[in-house]
């Protein structure tokens, strides 16, 4: 294989002009979106840099295609090629309900300390949607990707280990045992939420907030309840606010207030998570930047892209800003009822590509997917998600929409 590695030096990329890109196709409709998607990534460089730049992919395995080849759900070997190329991007991965394996897409991100989930979540012109205005949706969510409920710490009740567990709650703490309700047939779960995790998060979301020029950063947990997980993050959040970045209180708090290099103010806010979900549908326009716990951030991301055309529409990012690993997904599953049958929308994954070059520093790319899209969607040439729901649309399946975004470019 030909090709060079990215590689980071003083927290920057250095990207070779024919990148060695890992991918994981995915489970589902992964193997349909991610050919439209790859061709469409492909098609964005050769026009942007006239063949001076190429992608050199490299397939890597996860979820049922590295069952079926290795015997394992995730080989140690794509854990190791995505920590060595830096940045890659991949298809959904299937989690069953209930027992059977825990999540692989949750299992990348924590073990390769991937602690920013980023979600973006934009309107494009024409798209059809179930509220009133939603242009004015403009927010980025950032998720945060290892800990919380996700730490997958729960024991299963019935189980020696369940019984283990409270038998310890109920010796050692017998006030807090006390209050689980019906003890004899509880599964339990813990969630974990750290002061370091949340603070390097926090960080995240008020750095893209100045570099982007944007004029908030909102805090969302459920802190009046859980108050010393949500609580604290919030606590944590305005901490970070105050000692990174010098915010002051506003008007004696908790609000903050921050003044950047070029004068202009960003305000640190936080809201109750329940709130949010009104206030995202009722006041989009009163938010900007979300910085929020991992369950929350799951909730809030499917709900926003609801609001500008569907989770066929909603790309992602998971990063470690330090290391500068990073993989690139959408925010939707494996859809299994449209496995094969090259029908989904393919734009989420292609957005996420979109997202990956900017990150590569090669913008000229990106910019020409955000025109494909427009183009496509201008013309009413759309998949079925939103053909359904738009007046004179032309359906087009999953590969023949990859086609119209590359002739719109
Ligand atoms: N990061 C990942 O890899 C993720 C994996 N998953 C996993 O995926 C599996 C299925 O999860 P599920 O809850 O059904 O959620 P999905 O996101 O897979 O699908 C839910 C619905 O969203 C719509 N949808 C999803 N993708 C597209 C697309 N590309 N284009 C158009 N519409 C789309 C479809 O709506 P409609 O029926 O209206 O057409 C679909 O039925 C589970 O195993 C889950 O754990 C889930 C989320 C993320
Ligand atoms: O890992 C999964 O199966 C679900 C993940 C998910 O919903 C998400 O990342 O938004
Ligand atoms: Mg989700």
């Amino acid at each position: 294989m030909s090709g060079s590695k990215i590689t980071i030096s003083n927290g920057k990329l250095n990207v070779p002009n024919d990148p060695i890109l890992p991918f994981i196709e995915g489970d589902g409709i992964g193997p349909d979106i991610w050919a439209a998607a790859s061709r469409v990534l492909e098609a964005a460089v050769e026009k942007a840099y006239n063949g001076e730049r190429s992608i050199v992919w490299k397939e890597v395995l996860a979820g049922q295609k590295a069952m079926d080849q290795t015997g394992e759900w995730l080989p140690q070997a794509t854990l190791d090629a995505i920590e060595e190329y830096l940045v890659s991007i991949k298809g959904p991965l299937t989690t069953p309900v209930g027992g059977g394996i825990r999540s692989l897409n949750v299992a990348l991100r924590q073990k390769l300390d991937l602690y920013a989930c980023v979600r973006p979540v934009q309107y494009f012109t024409g798209v059809p949607s179930p509220v009133k205005n939603p242009q004015d949706v403009d927010m980025i969510i950032f998720r945060e990707n290892t800990e919380d409920i996700y730490a997958g710490i729960e024991f299963a009740e019935g189980t020696e280990e369940n019984k283990k567990f409270l038998t310890w709650l109920k010796e050692t703490y017998p006030d807090r045992y006390a209050k689980v309700r019906f003890p004899d047939s509880a599964g339990i779960g813990i969630k974990p939420v750290s002061r370091e995790g949340t603070r390097r998060l926090v960080k995240a979301a008020i750095q893209y907030a100045i570099d982007n020029g944007k004029d908030s950063v909102t805090l969302v947990h459920k802190g009046n309840i859980m108050k010393y997980t949500e609580g604290s993050f919030r606590d944590w959040g305005y901490e970070t606010a105050a000692k990174d970045f010098g915010a002051q209180p506003l008007d004696g708090g908790p609000w903050h207030v921050l003044k950047t290099d070029n004068g202009k103010e960003i305000i640190i806010k936080d809201v109750i998570a329940d709130a949010m979900l009104q206030q995202i549908i009722l006041r989009p326009k009163e938010y900007s930047v979300i910085a929020t716990l991992n369950l929350n951030g799951d909730y809030i991301s499917d709900a926003l892209a609801a609001q500008v055309g569907g989770i066929g529409i909603a790309p992602g990012a998971n990063i470690n800003y330090t290391t500068g690993i990073s993989i690139f997904e959408a925010t939707h599953g494996t859809a299994p009822k449209y496995a094969g049958q090259d029908k989904v929308n393919p734009s989420s994954v292609i957005l996420s590509g979109e997202m990956m070059f900017r990150y590569m520093g090669w913008p000229e790319a990106a910019d020409l997917i955000i025109k494909g899209i427009e183009g496509a969607i201008s013309k009413k040439r759309v998949t079925y998600d939103f053909e359904r729901q738009m007046d004179g649309a032309t359906l087009l399946k999953c590969s023949e929409f990859g086609d119209e975004i590359i002739n719109n470019m």
